[in-house]
């Protein structure tokens, strides 16, 4: 009966504007009830935009600017709307239409076993809709209970007297915000810590754990405290920051708080999947409701990158009683998997929205009088997060770019990638395949030079190599086309090896960076990880890859990683979590409008003394920063709600 609906969604899928799933994930659901090709066409885009970020299809996209949602031409969508019958004249008469359909609960409603949830004017994949809920439902009690606990004069005069000591400096804005983060962290079983590279977040929580040791009392010696990222590389880094801050404020309170004893007891970050226990073959963890983490404060760094499915878990998994931090960058890209978790948490973090009782908590805490502006109405979440607003290591050009992006101001943008005098940032319009290869070749041959010129098997000498591979990157905004991730990497493989910096003569050879695709519990490596092919010095003609984490190294034999890819190009949503000393960034000739600020903001502050942007056509650039990554979530109004 569907016939033609579904050969015109086969012809969109062969075209390339339709992943293969969508179809199959519609034919299913014609095949467990009703099937009128307006149901098949809903389902078809909640599929697709799933696979796009997306945790729900917001109905009134449908007869609002459909083609813009998914990228397509009007053709394209005319062709899809044509085969779909009569269209529902707008998000009323598409409501009506859903909520009859026998796969499709209407929130509420009675039975609940049906597939899709239909929620207001959201249609949602069943576990979608429960993860958003179970999110919101978690956060708003976990905000909301520490406040109600926070009246007491007693504890909050132990806070201010412990934050005096450890904020002793006024900082040059006038508001310290980092010494508030610490202070509204202390309130609620819930701290959300927000703002650009370089802001101090992880200073910020260096400060907050003394502080929780500190005010701790008799369960000091025995606090639990747990590190993650959602990467094994972010992990690494967090454990490293919080490690040197931890060190340096040590030296600073001295005998009244055993800092470095209580420090060294916290164990090593780890990733969310690992923290969880991730198993193999099972979306389900070792850790959920049924068994919860043992711990007291969880700490979770680059939560940005963490998607709605992963959150759900998360917070499944935490006692009730646990303090958890999440520090991150609002303004990031989201993660590849739908939801945009931190972007809706942090909706607020730009204005404040502060109530008068959270304002009165923070001056008696703090001493700190937060300026009228930033109070407000917001919500539970909104009182629980703050935004560290002044880069103290990312001014310069870099920063003031980042900044440009951020605002959606093209203009300031191309003004600093065009006038960077001191090198610092520098922007190729009109580049050739060949400024790129170029561009590789420099920033490549410094660790390939160091695999010719020193002899493997020395001291330390995988952990340098390292290093020197990690000082440049070239990121990509696509993975796909000439200036994409595959068709780079072959073309500067080809050209590394045209200059003799390396010797290709098999999938593996000395040199190869690779990153891992998929998660391997065999080996302990997992997707993302990046690492280097090296000799393996206790066998002769027998390949390593190297990983780094922080000052050690882990290796793996080649020919055991099953799920690689070559690296020395790699898209920017991959590199989250990661920092480069000069970070080249590479953008298509036509970004099709898929491309956003957010992308461009990520890349750029991947940078962190280098940033070279190269484009063929630089339109690509202004288009991109007009344009603004919007994820289709209700996880705002539930929070709200
Ligand atoms: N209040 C402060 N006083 C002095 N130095 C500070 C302060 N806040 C941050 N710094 C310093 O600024 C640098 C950046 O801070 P930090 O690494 O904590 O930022 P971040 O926001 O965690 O960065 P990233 O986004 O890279 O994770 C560090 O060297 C830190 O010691």
């Amino acid at each position: 009966m569907n016939d033609e609906f579904f050969a015109q969604v086969d012809a969109l899928t062969e075209a390339g504007q339709l992943r293969r799933l969508s179809g199959a994930f519609a034919r299913f659901i014609a095949s467990v009830g009703d099937s009128s090709p307006q149901l098949m066409a809903a389902c078809v885009l909640l599929s697709e935009l799933e696979g796009r970020g997306h945790s729900c299809l917001m109905l009134d996209e449908l007869n609002d600017d459909p083609a813009a949602l998914l990228g397509w031409s009007d053709d394209e969508w005319s062709a899809l709307q044509g085969a779909a019958g009569v269209w529902p004249a707008d998000t009323d008469a598409w409501c009506d239409l859903l909520a009859r359909c026998t796969q499709v609960w209407p929130v509420g409603g009675d039975q609940w076993n049906q597939p899709l949830v239909l929620d207001g004017e959201r249609l949602y994949l069943r576990r979608y809709w429960l993860d958003e809920r179970h999110v919101a439902e978690s956060v708003r009690s976990r905000a909301l209970g520490g406040v109600l606990a926070a009246d007491d004069d007693a504890r909050t005069d132990d806070i201010r007297r412990w934050l005096d000591n450890l904020f002793p400096h006024a900082p040059r804005g006038g508001v310290d915000w980092q010494k508030i983060a610490c202070a509204v962290a202390m309130r609620g079983k819930l701290g959300i810590i927000t703002g650009g590279p370089g802001t101090g977040k992880t200073y910020t929580v260096a400060r907050l754990l003394a502080l929780l040791f500190a005010t701790a009392g008799e369960r000091q010696a025995g606090l639990r405290v747990a590190l993650a990222a959602p990467t094994g590389k972010a992990a690494a880094r967090l454990k490293q920051s919080i490690d040197t801050a931890l060190d340096e404020l040590a030296v600073k309170v001295g005998d009244e708080l055993p800092l470095r004893e209580l420090a060294a007891r916290m164990g090593a970050a780890r990733t969310l999947h690992s923290l969880l226990g991730a198993r193999p073959d099972t979306r389900a963890f070792q850790h959920h409701a049924g068994n919860q983490l043992e711990v007291d404060v969880l700490i979770v760094d680059e939560a940005s990158m963490i998607h709605l499915e992963m959150m759900s878990a998360l917070l499944a998994a935490l006692p009730e009683t646990a303090t958890l931090i999440l520090l991150g960058d609002k303004d990031q890209l989201a993660s590849v998997e739908a939801g945009a978790v931190l972007g809706d948490l942090c909706h607020n973090a730009e204005a404040g929205e502060y109530l008068p009782e959270t304002l009165s908590y923070v001056h008696a805490a703090t001493g700190q009088q937060v300026p009228a502006r930033f109070e407000g109405h917001g919500g539970p979440i909104a009182q629980q997060t703050v935004m560290l607003r002044e880069s103290r290591r990312f001014g310069g050009p870099i920063g003031a770019l980042a900044l440009a992006v951020n605002a959606g101001d093209a203009a300031v943008a191309v003004n600093v990638l065009r006038q960077s005098e001191d090198g610092k940032v520098k922007w190729t319009d009109s580049a050739q395949s060949a400024d790129l290869l170029q561009l590789a070749l420099d920033g490549y041959r410094p660790y390939l030079q160091l695999i010719k010129n020193a002899p493997a098997g020395a001291e330390g000498w995988e952990i340098s190599v390292l290093k020197s591979f990690e000082r440049f990157r070239i990121l990509c905004a696509v993975r796909e086309g000439e200036w994409g991730v595959s068709g780079l990497n072959d073309s500067i493989e080809q050209r590394l090896q045209s200059a003799s910096l390396l010797k290709r003569t098999g999938e593996w050879y000395v040199g190869r960076p690779v990153m891992v695709t998929r998660n391997d519990y065999a080996t302990g490596v997992f997707n993302g990880d990046i690492g280097l092919t090296l000799p393996d010095p206790a066998r002769p003609g027998a390949l390593r890859v190297y990983f780094s984490e922080g000052e050690t190294v882990r290796s793996v034999l080649a020919t055991r990683l099953r799920n690689v890819e070559t690296a020395f190009a790699m898209t920017v949503h991959k590199s989250q979590g990661s920092e480069f000393a000069h970070t080249a960034m590479v953008l298509p000739k036509d970004g099709g409008g898929m491309l956003a600020r957010e992308l461009i903001y990520t890349g750029i502050t991947r940078a962190r003394d280098y940033f070279t942007l190269l484009t063929p056509n630089g339109q690509v650039l202004l288009d991109a920063i007009a344009q603004r990554t919007q994820r289709a979530s209700g996880l705002r109004l539930q929070l709200a709600g």
